[in-house]
């Protein structure tokens, strides 16, 4: 597979712009050639979706609601092509394209089909008077989104964006933009209205992602991605005052009672620290374990770490330069007095691509780099705990505040430490489970704002309150 991909803009396919190498995380080969949107083309993007803003937010919400059925049609009709495209960008196994991030995408588009067009509007009664509110859509909106789910959430936030009234300028990752050029050929397709949905390409920092964020006619930002690209996003866009929805990095804890099913509990972990290479903001990087099932517990979950690295899997990094950052997180584990239960390094089967070892790590200080910063690769650090009040503290000891597992047969103790961890996310005995309509996003660090059902439409749109006194009879 080789292309040369352009920008989607009012419709059209618009080839401007120097071009840059896409290569295979798997082999390191080039696969294809990208063109870099320069202000000038960001430009005609912002500009042909707020020519095409007011019509598509005049449509009944019924109807827009229509259009992202039609799109999810598309998206099932070119099911294969989306999975050939994410595959190709990300080296990802294809059963998990087929099975997660493709299929979300119709999902996506499908809930908020169904939640805003049966949303009522919202009216109050104070004595002698009727509140009511509108809600308008904010506008133009960039959707700024990385490398690691690129399909899944590139729909997460269009399709609610859409539903809502807005027209939309999406500006994929850099490393990853194959299936959002195979969605703007799905628009093209089923006819979407010229301008509703289009797409720039190229990277970030003083570039595309820059130049649409800090557009004049951009009037809302939701962006996934690193913590540091979002502070970076902030600044950017101050000066407009604009709308932001943040979902960032996690540093994600698992607790494990000894009351849980062990079995369960380990290929849960495996599940969660190993899922996509490990490149999932979700996934969990510290793993903590009660004292009487910890031997056990870190015997078998290194176990299945050597197994996955011997069945070639999990999936390759992204990129050479992030190979090196995780490579970079296992040398400082080492120097800073790990020890290395499985992994460590770079699999010796590896001869091109961007693979590196399924890692488990312990015996470091709670307070160590390798314990507190997000890595985003397949490697956990495992420390035992003797309370419930600890491992509560453990979990809560971050500038994250993302995403926790607990694993327990308890259900009080599951209900109490599901309140007293500070994640945006708890999940109990299963990892990953979504309800599409459920709040989506994470504390501190981790994110500002959440999507998710109605929280999202809440987000892509401005309520507006009427106050009327009504006349005496
Ligand atoms: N927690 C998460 O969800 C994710 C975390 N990461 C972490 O971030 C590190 C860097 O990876 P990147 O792909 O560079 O992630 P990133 O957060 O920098 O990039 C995500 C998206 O934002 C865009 N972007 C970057 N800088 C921007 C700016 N100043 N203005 C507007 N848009 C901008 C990028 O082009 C991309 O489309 C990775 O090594 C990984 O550790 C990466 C992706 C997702
Ligand atoms: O919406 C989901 O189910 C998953 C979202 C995952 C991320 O935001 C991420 O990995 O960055």
């Amino acid at each position: 597979m080789s292309y040369q991909n352009g920008h989607f803009i009012g419709g059209e396919w618009i080839a401007e712009g120097a071009t840059f190498a896409n290569h295979d995380p798997v082999t390191g080969a080039e696969i294809g050639r990208i063109h870099e949107a320069g202000r000038e083309t960001v430009d005609r993007a912002v500009t042909a979706a707020r020519r095409a803003q007011p019509g598509w937010a005049a449509l009944p919400v019924a109807e827009r609601a229509a259009w992202l059925r039609r799109l999810a049609d598309g998206m099932e009709a070119r099911f294969d092509d989306l999975v050939a495209a994410e595959v190709a960008d990300t080296g990802k196994d294809a059963v998990q394209a087929r099975t997660l991030d493709i299929p979300r995408g119709a999902a996506n588009f499908r809930v908020f089909a169904d939640i805003a067009a049966q949303r009522p509007d919202n009216a109050y009664h104070l004595p002698g008077t009727l509140s009511y509110t509108i809600r308008r859509p904010l506008g133009v909106v960039a959707v700024i989104v990385p490398w690691n789910l690129p399909f899944l959430l590139t729909t997460w936030k269009a399709g609610a964006a859409l539903v809502a009234g807005n027209t939309i300028v999406i500006k994929p990752s850099e490393l990853t933009p194959g299936s959002a050029a195979v969605l703007a050929d799905i628009a093209a397709q089923v006819g979407l209205p010229a301008g509703v949905l289009n797409v720039v390409n190229g990277p970030g920092a003083g570039s595309a992602g820059e130049f649409l964020a800090g557009h004049p006619g951009v009037d809302g930002v939701t962006f996934t991605g690193e913590s540091r690209t979002g502070s970076a996003i902030m600044r950017t866009v101050a000066d407009g005052v604009k709308p932001i929805s943040f979902e960032l990095g996690g540093k994600n804890a698992g607790l494990i009672f000894a009351d849980a099913r062990l079995d369960a509990a380990v290929e849960g972990s495996v599940r969660s620290v190993f899922t996509n290479g490990g490149q999932v903001c979700l996934c969990t990087e510290r793993l903590y374990v009660e004292r009487p099932i910890y031997e056990e517990f870190a015997r078998r979950l290194a176990k299945r770490a050597e197994e996955l690295s011997r069945e070639r899997e999990p999936m390759p990094m992204i990129s050479a330069g992030h190979r090196e950052k995780v490579l970079s997180y296992y040398r400082l584990a080492a120097s800073e007095g790990a020890e290395v239960l499985a992994g460590g390094g770079v699999p010796p089967w590896a001869e091109s691509g961007y693979h590196v070892e399924p890692t488990v790590l312990t015996g470091l200080p709670q307070g160590s780099r390798v314990n507190q910063e997000e890595i985003f690769g397949p490697v956990c650090h495992i420390a035992p705990f003797d309370t419930e009040a600890e491992a509560v503290a453990l979990a809560n000891d971050s500038r994250y505040g993302l995403a926790a597992t607990v694993w327990t047969r308890d259900l009080s103790r599951a209900h109490r430490v599901a309140a007293a961890v500070q994640a945006g996310l708890v999940w109990v005995n299963t990892w990953f489970l979504r309800d599409l309509r459920t709040p989506f996003g994470g504390l501190r660090l981790s994110g500002i704002g959440r999507e998710g059902g109605v929280h999202s439409l809440d987000f892509y749109s401005e309520p507006s309150t009427v106050t009327i006194k009504l006349e005496d009879a």
